[in-house]
């Protein structure tokens, strides 16, 4: 087969670089599909952000009546029809996936190959049933996978990951969650919204380790008040027992055992680029140890150190954080570069956002303290922790846990780092990632414009002011 213009493997990501400007052009578009249900469209639509995030708004409305009560509002106790839920969810999903992959089957000048693919080289790639094919220019997107611990038992169907466990028949009464990240969290929350008995299980001390330690400690101690939570412990294995329940057994850092009963077990241990399945260090392509595979700042992949002109790579796949908005942004600069093989743009890895939506959610940027401290130095920084209970909003919420840290360059006001945890904090956190991404210092940030009286949004305004950071000159009052 003669060689096309463009070869892209995934859908996710993958699938926004066909532009108009492939109109008059050749391109093949290689999808093995969601494993559970063979979907087009990759992970953030099918099983990632927007099943997650649905489930989130109910877990988040079931959660009402309680808060409610507390202020003095009396609502009927909250039901959650999960199956209903579930089929709304993915009626709609559905719906969006098939009707990209018809559209792609649509277009004359698109080939679209539902199958798996391995690389024979940078700009070649072999199908399961044997088809070859080869490029000009390439783009591998081929995302991420849940890892599976190597114990017996995973492959009972009580034993999910997040590919099937929005999907299940009924809303489980019990479910044990092996994991203490992103994914582990958000279900967690969701769950235990909706009516579920959560036992969640960590293998080290804390939830949410990998960020700032105050917010880290903060969450963790609000998670234990709304469902259950076990550290030092990881999973050896799960049986099936006469009543067709999931019995786990789990291992102690001490080397006891135990055993957890429940209808479902979830495991969210952490993701792994497909680069492994895909067979990129076979055809020499450079591997990070974490197995992402290495890309120059213009997205090009990498033999040998040196880039491969026309070959890319983005996405979860080659990204150091595993997020949809980066993937999105790594896409935009990737179709820019494909069609402009002379003016190559820079990927922008500054001041990248993130929001774990969990209860309570939790938003984060830039730096954490020990970061901050190991970067520039402990006595140079500024750091505020403004509780949401101490502004007007929070206030008038009577919220006793949200907390809002701002961390900054006392010399020059730089700001280094946002966390935050509480109700709407990834949107309370976006006005810092604006002041870090324009460059402007926390003064002026907080400053240089009018924060709606008494909006929530002066937790972040509050945040800013309480640095000891210079005063530029003119600076406005
Ligand atoms: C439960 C969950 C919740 C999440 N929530 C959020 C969130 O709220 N916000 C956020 O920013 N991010 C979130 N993420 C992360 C986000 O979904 C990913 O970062 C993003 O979807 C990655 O996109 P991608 O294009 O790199 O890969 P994908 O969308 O995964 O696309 C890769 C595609 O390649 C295909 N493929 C892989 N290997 C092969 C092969 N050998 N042959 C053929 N096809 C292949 C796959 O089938 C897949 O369709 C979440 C992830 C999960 C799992
Ligand atoms: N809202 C979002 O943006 C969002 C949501 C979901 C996922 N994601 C992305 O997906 C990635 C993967 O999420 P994740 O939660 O699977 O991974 P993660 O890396 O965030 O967390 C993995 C967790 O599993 C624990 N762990 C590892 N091995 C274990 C074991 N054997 N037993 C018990 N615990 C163990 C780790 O201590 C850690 O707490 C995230 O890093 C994130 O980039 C983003």
């Amino acid at each position: 087969m003669a060689p096309y213009d463009l070869a892209i493997i995934g859908s996710g990501s993958g699938n926004s670089l066909i532009t108009p400007f492939w109109d008059d052009k050749r391109v093949v578009l290689a999808d093995q599909g969601i494993p559970s249900t063979g979907a087009f469209g990759g992970t953030c639509l099918n099983v990632g952000c927007i099943p997650t995030k649905m489930y989130v708004r109910p877990a988040a409305l079931a959660r009402v009546p309680e808060e409610a009560s507390r202020l003095g509002v009396k609502l009927s106790e909250a039901r959650a029809d999960w199956p209903g839920i579930r089929d709304r969810i993915f009626g709609r999903i559905d719906a969006i996936s098939e009707a990209g992959r018809d559209y792609r089957e649509l277009l004359e000048h698109v080939d679209l190959l539902s199958e798996r693919v391995r690389l024979t080289g940078p700009r070649s790639f072999r199908t399961a049933s044997g088809v070859e094919v080869s490029a000009q220019q390439m783009v591998i997107a081929a995302g991420s996978r849940p890892v599976i611990p190597e114990v017996p038992g995973v492959e009972l169907p009580q034993v999910h990951t997040s590919d099937t466990v929005m999907r299940m028949e009924e809303l489980p009464e019990k479910i044990l969650i092996i994991g203490g990240g992103y994914i582990a969290c958000e279900f967690a929350g969701i769950f235990s919204g909706l009516g579920s008995e959560v036992i969640q299980v960590n293998r080290s001390i804390g939830l949410m380790n990998q960020l700032d330690a105050e917010i880290a400690a903060a969450y963790s101690a609000q998670a234990q008040t709304n469902w259950t939570v076990h550290y030092q412990r990881t999973l050896a294995g799960v049986v099936e027992d006469a009543e067709g329940k999931a019995v786990a057994q789990l291992v102690t850092s001490d080397g006891r055992t135990e055993e957890v009963r429940a209808d479902a077990v979830l495991l969210a241990i952490g993701r792994v680029p497909n680069s492994d399945t895909l067979g990129a260090a076979e055809v020499g392509l450079d591997l990070h140890p974490d197995g992402r595979i290495a890309v120059d700042e213009k997205l090009r992949v990498q033999m040998d150190g040196v880039p491969v002109e026309g070959v890319y790579a983005v996405g979860d796949v080659s990204s150091p954080p595993m997020l949809k908005h980066v993937a999105n942004h790594e896409a935009r600069v990737v179709a820019h570069n494909l069609e402009h093989p002379q003016q190559l743009r820079r990927a922008r890895h500054e001041a990248i956002p993130a929001a774990v939506f969990s209860h309570p959610e939790i938003a984060h940027v830039g730096l954490t303290e020990d970061q901050a401290a190991e970067q520039i130095g402990a006595e140079n920084l500024t750091v505020k922790t403004q509780r949401y209970g101490d502004t007007a909003y929070g206030w008038a919420m009577e919220d006793d846990y949200g907390i809002m840290k701002v961390i900054a360059d006392a010399r020059d006001g730089q700001i280094l780092g946002a966390h935050a945890m509480g109700y709407q904090s990834s949107n309370l956190i976006q006005p810092i990632v604006h002041a870090m991404s324009f460059g402007q210092d926390a003064y002026t940030a907080a400053r240089g414009q009018y924060w709606i009286h008494p909006a929530l949004m002066e937790v972040t305004e509050n945040a800013l002011l309480g640095l000891d950071v210079p005063i530029p000159p003119e600076a406005p009052l």
